[in-house]
């Protein structure tokens, strides 16, 4: 009798990520003295649902691949006893066959918030710990239901179709730019809670998960039930789908501004107002975009409404002055030209 259907459901998902990894990093040349070096992947495991049911899921794969499978824990100090937690995943992981674990204290800061001072401080120490361990790629547990929550949260900001492309299934940290593998993006979230039920495998839940002050608790347990109940229960398919579809349009506007912005630049490197106006809305921000960080504005505070101000120089021109931009960059128009530069 094969497994059950939630356990080869995972199991597949991660045996194609990990085809994937191994065909970014081709074995070495075989030297005759030494076998070559097996790939080393890890999965960042908080010991919930999903991630404790990557880790049996990558426990089991990994080895019938040649590839070495770890885990990493991070302690985010945020609760009594989360170091004792920690500990705790760690022992599931190594019992789980995984080898090296180790678990990450991290302090979280407060900037952006809780939610992403956490985020910033995971990645940072998920990034750390892959490079001390040579590992060839990090696996994330977010599922599809994760998905559905980050593009309403997008569709929400109000920011454009590259916030609600939601996450990609391969993403890339310093140094390294396809580190971070999401092997669960289409599966849902009951899928990987079953596969633990089914394994015995014990799971936290974290209560930050279910506290109402946090906006993704109170989306992932009022919101997203309200839309299903109002639309139907494909809602969450719908939404992760609308993240793919999203990702390639942003991808080829994204592209298009690339191509289009040397075009619109004189022969000192300026932008010309007049070729930006005739370029369509959307290949015009993006280019604008880039020249604000281009020139300093750190790209996560740089929101919608700042480069829909410096859009109006162009399409609203009257005689306004400068433009102030995070990061204390400026932007102004001057003889038909937009400057966009450090203040
Ligand atoms: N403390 C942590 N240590 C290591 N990895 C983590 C930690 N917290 C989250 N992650 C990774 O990020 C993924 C998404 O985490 P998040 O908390 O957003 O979702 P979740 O649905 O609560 O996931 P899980 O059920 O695995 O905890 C996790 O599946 C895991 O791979």
């Amino acid at each position: 009798m094969g497994p059950h259907p939630a356990v080869a459901a995972i199991r597949l998902a991660v045996r194609r990520v990990l085809h994937d990894v191994l065909n970014d990093h081709p074995a070495p040349e075989a030297s005759p003295h030494e076998p070559p070096p097996s790939p080393l992947v890890l999965v960042a495991c908080s010991g919930g649902a999903d991630s404790m049911a990557l880790a049996s899921a990558l426990a089991f794969e990994a080895p019938r691949l040649g590839i070495r499978a770890g885990g990493v824990t991070v302690d985010h100090g945020l609760q009594p006893g989360s170091d004792l937690r920690a500990a705790e995943v760690t022992l599931r992981l190594r019992e789980l066959g995984l080898d090296p674990v180790e678990s990450t204290a991290v302090t979280v800061g407060r900037e952006g918030g809780p939610e992403a001072a956490a985020r910033d401080a995971r990645y940072s120490a998920l990034d750390a710990a892959a490079e001390r361990q040579g590992a060839a790629a990090v696996l994330l547990g977010h599922t599809r239901d994760d998905q559905a929550e980050t593009v309403l949260l997008g569709l929400a900001r109000g920011s454009g179709i590259r916030s609600l492309s939601g996450m990609a299934a391969v993403s890339g940290g310093p140094g390294a730019a396809r580190r971070y593998r999401r092997p669960f993006l289409q599966l849902d979230r009951q899928t990987a809670r079953k596969a633990c039920m089914v394994q015995s495998l014990p799971v936290w839940d974290d209560p930050h998960n279910a506290d109402p002050a946090y906006t993704r608790s109170r989306l992932r347990h009022e919101g997203l039930p309200a839309l299903e109940k109002a639309l139907g229960k494909g809602v969450v398919e719908a939404l992760a789908r609308t993240a793919q579809l999203s990702r390639d349009d942003a991808d080829a506007l994204d592209a298009w501004a690339g191509q289009a912005e040397s075009s619109v630049r004189d022969a000192a490197g300026l932008l010309e107002c007049a070729k930006l106006y005739a370029l369509p809305p959307a290949v015009r921000r993006r280019i604008l975009r880039r020249a604000a960080i281009e020139a300093g504005a750190p790209a996560g505070s740089l929101f919608a409404r700042h480069i829909e101000e410096v859009d109006r120089l162009i399409t609203g021109w009257r005689g306004q002055g400068v433009i102030n931009l995070p990061g204390k960059v400026v932007a102004q128009r001057q003889g038909g030209r937009l400057v966009i530069r450090q203040g």
